[in-house]
């Protein structure tokens, strides 16, 4: 028995992890956030002060990266046991995770990690390459986007809403460089599946964008 999956794949603050979330809890489905896990590879390439460029040395961090989640409300990831959910979040983690995962075989050693998450009852699975790489054969997918702007906007306002100070210009610049990046890598960029519904959500609210992706899988 083939177990579904729902892809939502798009750029930085789009909206993908809250309404993946929620139309995982709605459905009964498991959610991956595979983002954090190159979040969390970005974290422990920090702790062990190894250099970004150091591709042999981030493998074998990416081959032995012992990962724990669990999901209710929020997503809380443990990395060998400490809690990086606080550091996760964070754009100085995105920015160097978006670094690590342009490294082809990264991204391979991870590949399976994330298949493995495909389990009954389904998987909504948020990420850059969720429809086109990881699971190119998911019944339903989404490509959610929003204006560069919005979506600059949208991540100033949750940083701080957690208590994170942060500067609105430096978060446009941020996400446009993060972008152009995961855009422009040659293994796996940000790229809409051919088979993808296409969601701009600039105009449109949280509830607005899953009631259109559940009447997709509807
Ligand atoms: N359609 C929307 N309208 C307004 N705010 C939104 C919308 N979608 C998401 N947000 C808010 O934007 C922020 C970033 O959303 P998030 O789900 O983390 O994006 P992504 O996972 O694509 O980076 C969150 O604070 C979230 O509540
Ligand atoms: N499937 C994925 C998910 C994330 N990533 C990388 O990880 C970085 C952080 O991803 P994220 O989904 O947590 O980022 P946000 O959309 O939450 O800002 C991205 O900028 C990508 O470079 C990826 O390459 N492939």
């Amino acid at each position: 028995m083939t177990i579904p999956v729902l892809t939502i794949d798009g750029p930085s603050g789009a909206g993908k992890g809250t309404v993946s979330r929620l139309v995982a809890k709605q459905l009964g489905w498991h959610y991956l956030d595979s983002g954090s896990i190159y979040r969390s590879l970005a974290i422990a390439v920090l702790q062990q002060s190894v250099d970004v460029n150091d591709v042999a040395e981030i493998v074998k961090i990416a081959q032995n990266l012992a990962l724990e989640f669990e999901c209710n409300d929020e997503l809380t990831v443990k990395l060998n046991g400490e809690d990086i959910t606080a550091q996760l979040g964070l754009e100085s983690t995105g920015a160097v995770a978006s670094v690590v995962a342009a490294v082809p075989q990264v991204r391979q050693v991870l590949l399976q990690k994330q298949k493995d998450f495909r389990q009954l009852p389904g998987l909504v699975a948020d990420g850059r390459d969720m429809g086109t790489v990881v699971f190119p054969d998911a019944i339903h997918k989404v490509f959610l986007t929003a204006s560069a702007s919005q979506r600059a906007g949208r991540r100033y306002k949750q940083l701080k809403e957690k208590g994170i100070d942060a500067n609105l210009s430096h978060i446009t610049s941020e996400i446009e460089e993060r972008d152009r990046r995961d855009r422009e890598r040659e293994t796996a960029p940000l790229a809409m599946a051919s088979d993808a519904l296409y969601i701009d959500s600039s105009d449109m609210g949280i509830t607005a964008v899953i009631e259109e992706v559940l009447s997709l899988i509807r």
